[in-house]
């Protein structure tokens, strides 16, 4: 949530865009925010997306091989007990997979252009039988959450906030030096 809203501090026309959308939906239910209502927020599922990308909370997975296996096109052979660190931050941003990763773009995210996005490349919930067991009830506190401040405030930055952010160095998870300070406007004023 901090990530998305400090992404939507900066970018003004996307967090317009996302409370434009929330208007629009909550609208629709009467003003209440439901499981059915939330999963219309299509906008602001990119925008998770986005941010998840940016500053995934476990930059890293770990496995440990179970079966013999030899890496395709390399001369690598992983023994069994082998620890494997799989580089989520690093896959993140590889521009092979996403151009011009440093900029926060939720457009890559629609229902079309995820097609686009190779397998395993995006992993910010992991992958396979271990995959993160709460991931949709992640999302949906998300969204609570940031429609809950979009509904009734307008963020922008704090000059308090370090910007560009940087993350801590000795944080396993990423936190920005600092933290992320922002300033919540009254919509209604
Ligand atoms: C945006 C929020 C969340 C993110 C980004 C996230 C991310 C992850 C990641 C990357 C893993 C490791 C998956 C792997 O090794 O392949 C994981 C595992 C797990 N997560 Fe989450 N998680 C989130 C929210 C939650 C919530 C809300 C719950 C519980 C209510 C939860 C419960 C778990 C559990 C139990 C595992 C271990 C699953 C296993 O080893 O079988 N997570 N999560």
């Amino acid at each position: 949530m901090t990530f998305a809203l400090y992404q939507m501090a900066l970018h003004s026309e996307i967090q317009e865009k996302a409370r434009e959308e929330l208007k629009t939906v909550l609208g629709k239910y009467n003003g209440e925010m439901t499981y059915d209502s939330l999963n219309e927020l299509k906008y602001m599922k990119q925008i998770i997306d986005e941010t998840l990308r940016m500053y995934p909370p476990l930059p890293v997975l770990a496995r440990t091989c179970v079966e013999k296996y030899k890496i395709p096109g390399e001369d690598i052979v992983l023994d069994v007990g082998v620890r494997v660190v799989i580089p989520v931050a690093g896959l993140h941003f590889d521009e092979d997979y996403f151009k011009d990763p440093n900029t926060f773009d939720p457009e890559r995210f629609t229902e079309e252009n995820k097609k686009n996005i190779p397998q395993y490349s995006y992993l910010p919930f992991g992958e396979g039988p271990r995959i993160c067991i709460g991931e949709r009830f992640g999302i949906m506190q998300t969204k609570v959450g940031l429609a809950c401040i979009l509904k009734n405030f307008k963020v922008s930055l704090s000059e308090k906030t370090i910007h560009p952010i940087r993350l801590q160095k000795r944080n396993f998870i990423p936190v920005a030096e600092g933290g992320i300070w922002l300033k919540l406007t009254p919509t209604t004023s």
